[in-house]
């Protein structure tokens, strides 16, 4: 489902952010992407939704080679694309509800059942009783949650989480790892970037990068009961 073949990325007249990097990401996978700061996790999960290209190499995403996509594909991409990305940019100046409905609105949806789905991805996420409140009325938790519950409201097939849980205390980070890990539950792929180890000691697979290297987690784990 997502592929990296001998990816490499330089940003102009930096050191390579990524050098070499293969590997593979199956249909329904947990993820997660774990690494020091600077280590290229941000860079790696912007590539997959075309944020930033790759010098070289390919990434092919849903058999897609998309390093080679052109403007009018990056919209079809994303569509199948949850992005949570560091920076949870809800707008201010309407409410949660609002803010979950906009992926649907701009994508053409009915606004009657743009606002039903969007109910239903904020339950999902826990917060129900939350759609009327201004963003900044919540905890910092509770508006990641919104990130997620907008980030998953288009039913994408992958889910890209850049540090959700950072800055969080422990009940509130437990809180959104549950509300991506019911979407893996569901069957979407799921890729995590986290520097948490809380997570990171019962996660099953984890891809380490350092200095831009894949140091581990290239391949999937083997299914429990597997030869
Ligand atoms: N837009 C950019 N222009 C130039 N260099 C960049 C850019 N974005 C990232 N870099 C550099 O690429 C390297 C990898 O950065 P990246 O943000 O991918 O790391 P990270 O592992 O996500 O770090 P963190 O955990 O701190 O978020 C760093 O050296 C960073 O300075």
């Amino acid at each position: 489902m997502i592929e990296f073949a001998g990816v490499c990325k330089q940003y102009s007249r930096h050191a390579a952010a990524l050098s070499d990097i293969s590997l593979s990401i199956a249909k329904g996978e947990l993820a997660f992407l774990s690494g020091p700061s600077g280590a290229g996790k941000s860079t790696l999960l912007k590539m997959i939704a075309a944020i930033e290209r790759p010098s070289s190499g390919a990434i092919r995403v849903n058999g897609q080679d998309i390093s080679r996509l052109n403007r009018p594909g990056i919209p079809y991409l994303r569509r199948n694309l949850g992005l949570v990305l560091q920076d949870v940019s809800l707008l201010t100046d309407r409410d949660v509800l609002a803010n979950v409905m906009l992926p649907l609105l701009v994508t053409g949806t009915p606004s009657a059942e743009a606002r039903a789905r969007a109910e239903a991805a904020l339950d999902k996420v826990g917060l129900h009783g939350k759609a009327g409140e201004e963003p900044l009325a919540l905890s910092g938790g509770e508006q990641q949650r919104v990130a997620i519950a907008r980030a998953i409201v288009n039913r994408p097939q992958i889910i890209l989480a850049d540090e959700p849980t950072a800055n969080l205390d422990r009940t509130s980070a437990a809180r959104v790892m549950d509300a991506l890990l019911a979407f893996h539950q569901a069957g979407v792929t799921c890729l995590i970037a986290t520097h948490d180890e809380d997570i990171l000691r019962g996660a099953g697979r984890v891809i380490r990068l350092e200095q831009g290297r894949l140091v581990s987690g290239a391949q999937a784990m083997p299914r429990a009961g597997s030869a």
